[in-house]
């Protein structure tokens, strides 16, 4: 009982409107009103319990998640649920599955890439899943680098048909979720070669793999699972899969042909667009890859958060209580820039889906000018967001101490399914070298007074950016959003313009590239954590309404960049944007926002509105009433089923009985 009573207190506490700020935090008032519903009804139903996931054999865990996907799709057409409604309940189901692929990947690759009759073809199937899709690009040999897969694709004119090929064992398809036991189709990756021998590169095709009668692979067809991954239950649900070609024919106006097309007399026809949209789908993905870390962290700083008020250790005089251990600075300097975090990652991943909206309509008017910003702004994104997210969550687990390590704090899984996230969608430093790409070439185009916009924009004022000093006499100097966004811009500036300088010495770019990599992942980082920083601080401009909404979102944006600064206080200091006195003002300025924080801190969580079946943790439990149900989860282990272990008579028995005879002896 006396856990319950501190989380009650610590609500108490609050000094701002909670309902409002779950609004804030889901977006719209729309948003949250389906989030909480949907949330509320994955909770409630018993087939999507997941509390023995990680007990689970492979096969059986497997099983059961089919059962969960099922059910999902039949209480999508019983409520007859709209697509945002549907996506939410998959979402709040929280298993990782073959559902992911089919709508996250197969159905906007065919929407971005198919032309009108291909998409009219295949579209309405993939809707009604009477088809099932994934995406297959990456191969054994590769997955960084697409150009270099070697899956092919050969136009036979005779038969009008292209023959799909794996032509070694490199080149089989590998890693592609929901591939394994369950697609009937994929949208596979090859490399287009027309009767002349001639390499056109990689293009997407709609290959069917399994029978829609029996399921069994199609003739020429290789399937199956590439094995357990990292960690109990986890990524485990995930059917990734591997798949071989031996000449498989399929019709030629299977090759999605939107952006080019080869024709029946095998000529080839690039439309008048970049062959980059090829990758379109992938841009897509890295976007709702930023919205979800937001997600992720914010589940594993709330259970963080709870445990933190909830346990007690040491500090007690007399006989009385202990201290709770969100007191100890450490503990807040630890958690309360990851609390920060989810909620800058947050309102950059609005911003992200924004500016994915706005290339998408200019595309459609032939307007291919913010492509290149659209493509590092996701890749750099994705790539930040995932690090610092799965960092954190291990974070998380040692804030909770030995008992974040328990499945049951749900940590362990969470961190399992979390961190191939820094991988798929592009490793993160090959997505942060794109960036930097990116940044080369808009200081390159400086000095032709080419004007950098969009999240380049300040590099436009390099020169004023190289000289400036930061004007900050006293802490609270470092209150105020423009002195915040100067330091933070000319970090970024002065990073790029050194690489770019460095790079200016190699006779070959490309040299320069490969020797510099690691100077130039940071600038790419220093840009990307600027751009977080300035979306948080416009967030910080909207009218947000709600007694003392605003003044939190204030605080938890300072602690997000203060922290920052003090993490990368080399970059700061040695480019000579900030003194070491003003750094030091910094972190005197953070230490008194932690303990603005603080009392706010459980309310903060309560705002992302997680269930309990969501968070699946014992820590994290809403009601804080962590002991009793630690206790009675462990009588529930399959170990505890018997009291004398099986085993006992072959390997304890004999041991204790030889131990005994030598000390006879
Ligand atoms: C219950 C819990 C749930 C958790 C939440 C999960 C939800 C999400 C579901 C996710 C499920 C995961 C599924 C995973 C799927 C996959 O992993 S699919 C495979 C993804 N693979 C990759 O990402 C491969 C990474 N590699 C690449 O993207 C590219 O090859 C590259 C490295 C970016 C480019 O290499 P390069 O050789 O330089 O490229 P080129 O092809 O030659 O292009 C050069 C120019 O093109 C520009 N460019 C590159 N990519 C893009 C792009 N996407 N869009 C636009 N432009 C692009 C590049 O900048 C160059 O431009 P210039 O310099 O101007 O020439
Ligand atoms: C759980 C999971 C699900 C996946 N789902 C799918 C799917 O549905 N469909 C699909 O097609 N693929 C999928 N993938 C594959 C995924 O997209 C690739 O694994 C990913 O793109 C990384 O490529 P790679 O494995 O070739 O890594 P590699 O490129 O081999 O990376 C190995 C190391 O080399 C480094 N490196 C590589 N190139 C460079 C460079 N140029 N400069 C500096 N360092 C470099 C990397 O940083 C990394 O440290 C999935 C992967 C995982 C783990």
């Amino acid at each position: 009982m006396e856990d319950v009573d501190h989380l009650a207190h610590e609500r108490s506490k609050a000094q701002f409107d909670v309902e409002e700020m779950k609004i804030v935090w889901a977006g719209s008032r729309h948003a949250f009103e389906v989030t909480d519903r949907m949330s509320r009804l994955v909770a409630s139903d018993p087939i999507f319990r997941k509390d023995n996931r990680t007990l689970l054999p492979r096969k059986e865990l497997f099983k059961n998640t089919l059962r969960k996907a099922a059910h999902a799709w039949k209480r999508i057409i019983e409520l007859r649920l709209t697509e945002e409604e549907a996506s939410k309940l998959r979402f709040f189901a929280d298993e990782p599955n073959f559902t992911e692929l089919h709508w996250g990947m197969f159905v906007p690759f065919i929407k971005g890439q198919g032309t009108d009759e291909q998409q009219k073809k295949w579209l309405p199937l993939a809707y009604k899943m009477q088809i099932i899709g994934c995406y297959a690009q990456t191969e054994l040999g590769h997955g960084s680098n697409v150009q270099g897969l070697e899956t092919t694709a050969t136009f036979d004119p005779l038969t009008d048909e292209f023959v799909i090929h794996s032509p070694t064992l490199a080149s089989s398809k590998w890693w592609p979720g929901g591939l394994g036991k369950v697609s009937t189709h994929a949208v596979v990756f090859a490399r287009l070669i027309i009767t002349d021998d001639r390499d056109y590169g990689v293009h997407g095709f709609i290959v069917q793999l399994r029978s829609l009668d029996d399921h069994l692979p199609l003739p020429g067809i290789t399937v199956g699972d590439i094995g357990n991954k990292f960690g109990s239950g986890a990524y485990n649900t995930m059917d990734n899969g591997l798949l071989r070609f031996d000449n498989v024919r399929i019709p030629r106006d299977q090759m999605l042909m939107r952006i080019s097309q080869v024709t029946r007399e095998g000529k080839y026809v690039q439309s008048n667009v970049p062959r980059q949209l090829v990758y379109g789908t992938m841009v897509y993905v890295r976007q709702t890859i930023v919205a979800d870390a937001s997600c992720a962290l914010a589940r594993a700083v709330c259970i963080a958060t709870r445990y933190s008020a909830v346990r007690r250790q040491f500090g007690s005089q007399n006989g009385g209580v202990e201290t709770q251990v969100i007191d100890y600075k450490t503990q807040q300097n630890r958690l309360f820039p990851l609390l920060a975090s989810a909620y800058a990652f947050r309102f950059v991943g609005e911003w992200l889906k924004w500016l994915y909206t706005d290339v998408t309509q200019r595309l459609q008017a032939k307007d291919f000018s913010t492509l290149p910003e659209a493509h590092a702004c996701t890749a750099g994104l994705k790539s930040l967001t995932t690090t610092v997210t799965a960092d954190s969550i291990e974070e998380c687990r040692k804030l909770c101490g030995g008992h974040g390590y328990l499945s049951c704090s749900g940590l362990p899984e969470l961190f399992a399914v979390y961190i191939p996230a820094c991988t798929y969608e592009g490793d993160n430093v090959v997505l942060l070298l794109q960036v930097a790409r990116f940044l080369m070439k808009t200081v390159s185009q400086l000095p032709s007074g080419m004007k950098p916009v969009g999240t380049t924009a300040y590099l436009g004022r390099v020169e004023d950016l190289m000289q400036c000093h930061s004007t900050v006499k006293k802490a609270e100097d470092w209150l105020n959003p423009s002195v915040v966004l100067e330091v933070f811009e000319a970090r970024a500036t002065r990073l790029s313009v050194a690489c770019a300088q460095n790079l200016s010495k190699f006779a070959k770019q490309e040299e320069g590239f490969l020797e510099l990599a690691a100077d130039l992942v940071e600038a790419a980082v220093a840009h990307c954590q600027l751009i977080v920083v300035s979306k948080f601080i416009e967030k910080l401009q909207e009218d947000i309404p709600g007694k003392g909404v605003k003044e939190q979102l204030q605080t938890l944006c300072y602690v997000y960049a203060l922290n920052l600064l003090h993490k990368h206080l080399g970059d700061f200091v040695a480019t000579g944007c900030i003194t070491p006195k003003q750094a030091s003002l910094a972190n005197d300025q953070l230490r008194s926002l932690y303990s603005q924080v603080r009392p706010n801190a459980v309310a903060l969580v309560d705002s992302f509105n997680y269930t309990d079946h969501y968070l699946s943790s014992i820590l994290g439990r809403y009601d804080g009433n962590v002991y009793p149900k630690l206790y009675e989860e462990a009588w529930k282990d399959p170990l505890n089923e018997s009291v004398v272990p099986d085993g006992y008579h072959e390997y304890i028995r004999p041991l204790l009985k030889q131990q005994l005879r030598n000390a006879r002896l």
